[in-house]
């Protein structure tokens, strides 16, 4: 498994025809623009060789990148749990091989309702640590190694759960690649370029892998609770690898991120599922009351109608305004990435404002209606409603829920129905805004510049990671956030892709982030 043998590898796997390995091996990513770190700590000049040996062992890290996403640990699904767990023991079995130490699978018991089976069992969170000398600091580097549910009939060109390279556009195809198996894998493919060079690493890492990230981070919080003066002690800065680009082409480091608070809205009737010619107009149909109370809940141009949620948010100060003028991104790209012209703004500061800083809400789907093709004429007699809101600062996350739950039994009760109808909140997660000029972000602008050539944009996030803001009260350190992917890749849609040079530029990025952090004046 952790051979380097190399064409015969990518050829057994099936991953690439045969020409692409000679350009996979030719090509390294912007090796001209390699710096020297420019810093007086720094007593040898590893990155030129720790870039060329990522190079090198690509096929392997492509390798056990396909064996990654080839376990479908879908989150959401209760039924592939077991896959999930499965993909815990992946990434233990790896960190054993890199010699990692102490590493944990620790269980966080059952998972709470609302939920099908009330015995399942949540994910192991996956613990570990390189080092432990008390001359360096101590970096601690989150992931998530659950993904998005995927179904090749929703419009996948390739199995969703089987690593495909694309030749012709240099990217890789599969579930979870870009969102969030690659940058985990990538982190451990740092560690092993070091080993394999001899190369001892700048600093300690502590891992912490979990596989509920895609479900609320569920049971997470009280672990960095309990553990933010045991295992997780001494940690000096956490680096989170889990969003992605603005862009296709500017590299980004992220200082915000959006919370979300999912709902479900259940509506239940009659005691089965009813022909409609035969009870059609004469029972009350629960799918009409959900639309209904769904469509109260937000209009066409994406404005939330719930009283009381838009007064919570804080106001855009003309200082805030300034930023957005700056960063690199246009009207196009937003389209090419939404392969659409459905965007609702048509300027940049709107745009980004839209997605950073306002809250949002999405309807996300209807359990237990009909879905198939065909015309079936039922009347489903239990329908579930789900959507979530993603929030920004200075909302408040149980006002939220109130303000949610009472808008949804006003609408619901107003429709004069015998059917029931309960709203609950099945997760939600905190926003998070930070100071981008801490050791921390200039290590990684620092990196950025000696892989790209390029100064980073520092942006906000629309997306959640519901745990950022728990590492750092918690841990009371700074957090940084540093994408691997683009904006164009397709999380949480079909057809999610990483192209090969973020892996691999994001790879060499996390390297000399870890040597510019090592070298900086902190501690
Ligand atoms: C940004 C990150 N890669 C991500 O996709 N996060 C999820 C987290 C979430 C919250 N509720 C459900 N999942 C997201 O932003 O949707
Ligand atoms: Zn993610
Ligand atoms: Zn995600």
């Amino acid at each position: 498994m952790f051979t380097g043998r190399q064409p015969a590898i990518l050829r057994k796997l099936g991953l690439v025809n045969l020409q692409l390995l000679p350009r996979l091996q030719l090509r390294t990513y912007a090796t001209s623009k390699l710096a020297v770190p420019n810093n007086q700590k720094m007593t040898e000049a590893p990155f030129k060789t720790l870039f060329e040996k990522i190079d090198q062992l690509g096929p392997r890290f492509i390798e056990h990148l396909s064996n990654a996403v080839a376990i479908p640990a879908v989150s959401a699904d209760e039924s592939l749990r077991p896959m999930v767990v499965k993909k815990a023991g992946f990434f233990r079995d790896q960190l054993e091989h890199l010699g990692f130490q102490d590493i944990q699978m620790r269980e966080l018991g059952v998972q709470p309702p609302p939920v099908e089976n009330p015995k399942l069992e949540l994910p192991p969170v996956v613990l570990a640590r390189y080092g432990t000398d008390p001359a360096k600091k101590t970096v601690l580097l989150y992931g998530h190694y659950d993904v998005q549910p995927a179904a090749l009939e929703d419009g996948w060109l390739s199995e969703p759960f089987k690593l495909v390279i694309d030749e012709e556009k240099q990217l890789m195809r599969a579930r979870g690649v870009t969102d969030d198996t690659g940058p985990v894998q990538g982190w451990l493919n740092v560690v092993d370029a070091h080993r394999e060079l001899g190369l001892e690493l700048p600093v300690n890492l502590v891992v912490c892998f979990e596989g509920m990230e895609e479900s609320g981070s569920i049971g997470l919080d009280k672990l960095i609770a309990d553990e933010a003066d045991k295992y997780f002690k001494g940690v000096d800065a956490v680096c989170i690898s889990d969003n992605y680009w603005l862009g296709t082409k500017k590299p980004v480091l992220t200082y915000g991120l959006r919370g979300c608070n999912y709902y479900q809205i259940v509506v239940e009737g009659p005691g089965a599922d009813l022909h409609s010619g035969i009870f059609g107009g004469v029972v009350a149909e629960p799918a009409i009351d959900l639309v209904k109370v769904f469509a109260s809940l937000v209009d066409s141009q994406g404005r939330i109608l719930i009283d009381g949620v838009n007064e919570m948010v804080a106001p855009v100060t003309e200082k805030e305004k300034e930023l957005y003028e700056k960063i690199d991104f246009t009207l196009d790209e937003m389209n090419a990435a939404s392969g659409s012209e459905t965007c609702l703004y048509d300027n940049k500061s709107d745009i980004l404002m839209h997605r950073w800083r306002f809250p949002s809400l999405s309807i996300h789907g209807l359990e237990g209606a009909f879905s198939s093709q065909g015309a079936k004429t039922v009347i489903p007699s239990r329908v579930v409603g789900k959507f979530s809101i993603r929030t920004v600062p200075d909302m408040d996350s149980a006002t939220l829920d109130k303000l949610v739950i009472d808008h949804c039994n006003k609408v619901f009760q107003s429709l004069g129905s015998p059917n029931t109808c309960r709203t609950e909140l099945i997760h939600d997660g905190a926003y998070w805004v930070s100071n981008p000029f801490n050791a921390s972000f200039t290590a990684a602008a620092k990196a950025t510049k000696a892989v790209h050539g390029v100064e980073p944009d520092f942006t906000r996030e629309g997306g959640s990671i519901p745990i950022t803001l728990t590492f750092e009260t918690q841990l009371k350190t700074d957090v940084m956030l540093l994408p691997m992917g683009r904006g164009d890749d397709g999380a949480h849609s079909i057809n999610e892709k990483l192209d090969l040079s973020n892996y691999f530029l994001g790879m060499k990025t996390m390297a000399a982030y870890l040597h510019y952090y090592a070298a900086s004046e902190t501690k």
